[in-house]
């Protein structure tokens, strides 16, 4: 039988069932669901959410919702019913409850590109014991400084390499993908780093699309893009396995897995797949960041012009213009660091994050049964003026005067709770020796108007465009 018609059938059978299943699911439970709508059978309210999500300014979607039904509300999103809030406390419970009431529960497309020993997806004792060697082997390489040394060194040399007019956002993926690699393997930028970087490009390319290989054209490259980088990062891991052996010692996160007592045990399934979640979670994310850094910074001269002199004053105290940063530097940006909070707060790189019920939860007086899909918006409490004085203008000073005042559990653009980011650090690190390069060596003007969106990733539609001058 012709595959595309028994994907037809499973499709129309599900699209029949789906309307029906959500009714048994919600008679269970019919008066103690947060209010909120459903949208159409199927495809719920996900198209107005990717719409709004695709402008520079999706808070509508939320604002009409919340204003009808409150922080917590119901709809239908990418394929199930979903308990959606924007309440700081509720987000913050459900990221501390990881294990206990809630589970990781990412959308099919996402989870089935990362494989199932990806950190993202990984629960229980094997992913506490993963999520702290990663935390700790990251804080560690920046403390003793041979991480900061590193990035200084690719980002001078990358900068090198600009012609007149770039496109920032691909650069700064070139930047951040090569610093990753550099963590994890020790590998530096070659020939074998540029073409696993293009494998990984088809994999985030496939992240939303629908998750049926047949139908979907990125989806179907994503998955083939998925399988080579497995092939390939399965031979480095072998590799490195026969020259331990030999005695030969790396300080990577692979040396630390290897090394640690049950290195042996682990299957090289799950070491590549837990390399794999490191560079898909750290790539976009902390490229976009670091883009969109300079594009608020270019919007706001005197912010831009605060910072400049920031690092010009660092720059200053060195030796020569080619010694490169050392930690106490980085602890020394206040206002460097202002401006990436604010940039974190105002682009919501990630805007929020799914779990599922592990039992029938309370939530604000609602019961939440076993099994629902919930997404805590992170965004929700970043835009919201009760919070953020004029919340959706970026004001790097507010980290001057408010940062006492903002209660801990509002400013989460890392998450929190066993999730919480392990690269939060790394990536902060990251953009600080980015932007001390960027201003004490370059100018620039945006090369055409550009804006920013939020779907797929957050970052610009045009991939920022500018033209850069050495000074
Ligand atoms: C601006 C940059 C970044 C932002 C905004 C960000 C944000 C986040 C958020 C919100 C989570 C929590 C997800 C959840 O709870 O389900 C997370 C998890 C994660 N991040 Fe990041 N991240 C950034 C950079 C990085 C970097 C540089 C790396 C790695 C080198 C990284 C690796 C990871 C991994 C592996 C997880 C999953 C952790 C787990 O589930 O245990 N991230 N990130």
């Amino acid at each position: 039988m012709d595959l595309s018609f028994v994907v037809m059938v499973t499709f129309f059978i599900s699209l029949l069932s789906i309307p029906f299943l959500f009714f048994t699911l919600y008679r269970r439970h019919p008066n103690t669901l947060p209010p909120g709508q459903m949208g159409l059978p199927f495809i719920g309210e996900t198209l107005q959410l990717i719409s709004a999500f695709k402008t520079e300014n999706p808070e509508p979607f939320t604002d009409d919702r919340v204003s009808r039904f409150g922080s917590i509300f119901m709809t239908h999103i990418f394929g199930e019913p979903t308990i959606y809030s924007v309440d700081s406390e509720v987000n913050r419970f459900i990221l501390n409850n990881e294990g206990k009431l809630f589970e990781c529960s990412y959308p099919s497309m996402i989870s089935n590109l990362h494989g199932k020993y990806s950190l993202l997806i990984m629960k229980g004792s094997l992913h506490k014991k993963m999520h702290s060697l990663t935390v700790n082997f990251i804080k560690s390489a920046l403390t003793r400084g041979q991480l900061l040394l590193h990035m200084d060194t690719l980002m001078r040399s990358y900068m090198d390499s600009w012609s007149p007019k770039i496109l920032l956002m691909e650069e700064t993926k070139k930047i951040t993908f090569a610093l990753t690699v550099k963590l994890l393997l020790s590998s530096d930028p070659c020939e074998w780093t540029e073409s696993l970087r293009q494998e990984f490009l088809l994999i985030a390319e496939g992240f939303w699309s629908i998750p049926i290989p047949s139908i979907s054209i990125s989806y179907n490259r994503a998955i083939k893009a998925k399988e080579k980088v497995v092939e390939s990062l399965s031979l480095v891991v072998e590799e490195r396995r026969r020259a331990m052996e030999e005695g030969e010692r790396k300080n990577d996160v692979l040396g630390a897995i290897l090394d640690e007592k049950a290195g042996n045990e682990h299957s090289n399934e799950m070491i590549v797949d837990l390399l794999v979640s490191l560079l898909l979670a750290g790539y976009e994310t902390t490229s976009s960041a670091m883009t969109l850094s300079v594009k608020f910074l270019t919007e706001n001269p005197r912010a831009l012009s605060e910072l400049k002199e920031e690092q010009d004053k660092i720059r200053a105290q060195k030796g020569d213009d080619n010694e490169p940063l050392v930690w106490n530097d980085y602890k020394s940006m206040p206002f460097t660091q202002c401006v990436i909070s604010e940039t974190l707060r105002v682009s919501n790189i990630v805007g929020g994050i799914f779990r599922r019920t592990l039992s029938d939860v309370q939530l604000n007086g609602y019961t939440i049964p076993k099994g629902w899909k919930i997404f805590a918006a992170l965004r929700g409490p970043h835009m919201n003026d009760e919070y953020f004085k004029d919340a959706r203008t970026f004001n790097p000073w507010r980290w001057q005067s408010d940062a006492e005042k903002t209660p801990a559990n509002v400013f989460i653009p890392f998450g929190g709770g066993p999730r919480l980011c392990p690269g939060y650090e790394l990536s902060r690190v990251s953009i600080s020796v980015f932007l001390h390069h960027l201003v004490t060596n370059y100018s620039w003007e945006p090369a055409e108007k550009d804006k920013v969106v939020f779907f797929p990733f957050t970052g610009t539609q045009k991939r920022y465009p500018i033209y850069v001058k050495r000074n």
